[in-house]
């Protein structure tokens, strides 16, 4: 469920149209060098010709594009210090087939920040979160080694493995071109919406992704059902031990009991990865059904003597099976964004002046090995961007147990990733708003780091542009949760609740 125009789109496109392979940096060198046209990009790697001469730097103007935004000031010097965070959380890949193009700037010193007249945030090196207290420590994120039982692990790995042969990789436009998305990915829909029984409220349902109806659904099937009901303990195990919540997260679904499940899935998104090349750029996931979740910085004890019972949390938990890959995790900031209005080209973390003194700008890689669970919480889709990047190397998986009784292990260079989600009740298909070109928007938040907890917002935004040959009509709506008669919300339960006991 990435933003399909994220950095990856353009360097997806710009590598189908080249004849040979490239490493990230050279296609981003390219690219900075054609000012964002991916078919000139191409064209400049084909014949080998990248490189910045002075001259040739001096007489580009600049503007308010792409070009200028990464390129930065004439002026900045090299910056000497660490290892970069890039797009792809590593800092050079290997591999690559032009060894021989002259590379005389470096793109890290392309994508330096603008210089401030503040002394700027040192940058550190990617920081691998190897174990569960340092995930939960330094990000929103709560990591769950060995979650399943083995064999329905392994049952589970093999079923998807197998019917995702099938699956599609996304298609959308870029500018005028359609690409592709480098893995494949299906979308599940389990039986009831977990608030109620009713299993009818998935067929009325329309989906949309990238600005267009999907195919039907598949329905989970027994092992993705067993693995959910599994999940679905684990999560509400650690949302016990984290009761915090912000003002517009969702509070609907009163369980009634306090013994219930604080969360449900009702929907899952499945990709599968084969190889080391196989991934997906930065991103946040769409809100469009998942609705906001939180206001960043100050957080409202939920559990106080206002609350007549528990309600229930949204958050995403991915479930890994096969090999062993690092998830990318990277604070987002609106300074990432060219124009505000499209998230292009989101390489860098630009940490804002107000926490400047308290931290650095760094990339986070959590490894995930088979049967392992990442849990992102209320507030990581607001703050932080994840990736899975390409993998400078790869172990073969080899599963615990064979395919059939009796069989062979069969070694597998596949990765399937499951993310369940809960769709709101009250952010149901039919009451996305539609932009002028009649198509449902995409819900997206504001992502500017605002720390007061009442300022955050969130926009409707037309999202025909990635289906509709990149034409779209820019529409912009700030969503009003009240007006649009959606809710309730952590915010308002709370105030009902203390104006009945006052
Ligand atoms: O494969 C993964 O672990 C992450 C996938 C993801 O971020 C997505 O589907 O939105
Ligand atoms: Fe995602």
């Amino acid at each position: 469920m990435a933003d399909e125009r994220d950095t990856d789109t353009l360097l997806a496109l710009v590598s189908s149209l080249t004849h040979e392979q490239h490493s990230v940096e050279l296609i981003l060198d390219a690219l900075v060098q054609s000012e964002g046209n991916p078919e000139l990009a191409s064209q400049i790697l084909n014949r080998g010709h990248i490189g910045f001469g002075l001259h040739a730097a001096k007489k580009r103007k600049r503007a308010s594009n792409l070009h200028s935004w990464l390129k930065g000031p004439k002026n900045a010097k090299t910056d000497s210090g660490h290892a970069p965070s890039t797009s792809y959380g590593v800092a050079s890949s290997s591999g690559s087939s032009t060894k021989n193009v002259n590379q005389d700037i470096n793109l890290m010193t392309v994508l330096k920040q603008p210089p401030s007249s503040k002394k700027a945030a040192p940058r550190r090196p990617p920081l691998t979160l190897s174990n569960p207290r340092m995930v939960a420590e330094h990000t929103p994120c709560t990591m769950h080694l060995s979650v399943l039982p083995p064999g329905l692990a392994s049952k589970l790995f093999y079923s998807l493995e197998e019917s995702s042969r099938d699956w599609q990789r996304n298609k959308w436009y870029l500018f005028d071109r359609l690409v592709e998305s480098p893995h494949r990915t299906a979308f599940f829909v389990r039986k009831t919406d977990g608030v109620s029984d009713d299993e009818t409220w998935h067929e009325s349902a329309q989906y949309w992704y990238n600005g267009r109806k999907t195919d039907p659904p598949h329905v989970f099937s027994s092992e993705m059902e067993e693995a959910c009901q599994i999940i679905e303990r684990l999560v509400t195990e650690e949302i016990r031990q984290r009761p915090s919540r912000y003002p517009l997260e969702w509070a609907g679904g009163d369980t009634g009991s306090a013994t219930d499940l604080l969360w449900r899935a009702n929907v899952a998104a499945s990709n599968r990865y084969e190889g080391r090349n196989e991934s997906v750029g930065w991103h946040s996931d769409h809100l469009t059904y998942l609705g906001p979740y939180c206001t960043i910085g100050r957080s409202y004890k939920f559990f106080s003597s206002h609350t007549p019972s528990p309600r229930r949390y949204v958050c995403v938990a991915s479930l890994s099976l096969g090999t062993y890959i690092c998830l990318s995790l990277i604070r987002a900031s609106v300074k990432n964004s060219v124009s505000g209005t499209r998230r292009l080209f989101s390489l860098r973390e630009t940490i804002p002046s107000h926490e400047a003194e308290i931290r650095s700008a760094q990339t986070f890689n959590i490894p995930l090995p088979h049967n392992s669970l990442v849990i992102m919480h209320a507030s990581c889709q607001e703050r932080f961007k994840h990736s899975i990047p390409p993998q400078s190397a790869m172990d073969v998986y080899r599963p615990a147990h064979p395919r059939f009784p009796g069989g062979p292990i069969e070694p597998s260079n596949c990765r399937i990733n499951i993310t369940f989600r809960f769709y709101r009740p009250d952010f149901k298909p039919p009451t996305i708003p539609l932009c002028k070109c009649g198509i449902p928007t995409v819900l997206r938040p504001d992502m500017k780091n605002r720390s007061d907890g009442k300022k955050d917002k969130y926009w409707w935004t037309c999202f025909a542009g990635a289906q509709n040959d990149g034409k779209s009509c820019s529409m912009w709506k700030l969503l009003d949760v009240e007006a649009e008669g959606r809710g309730p919300t952590v915010e308002s339960v709370t105030k009902s609740a203390t104006s009945s006991t006052n």
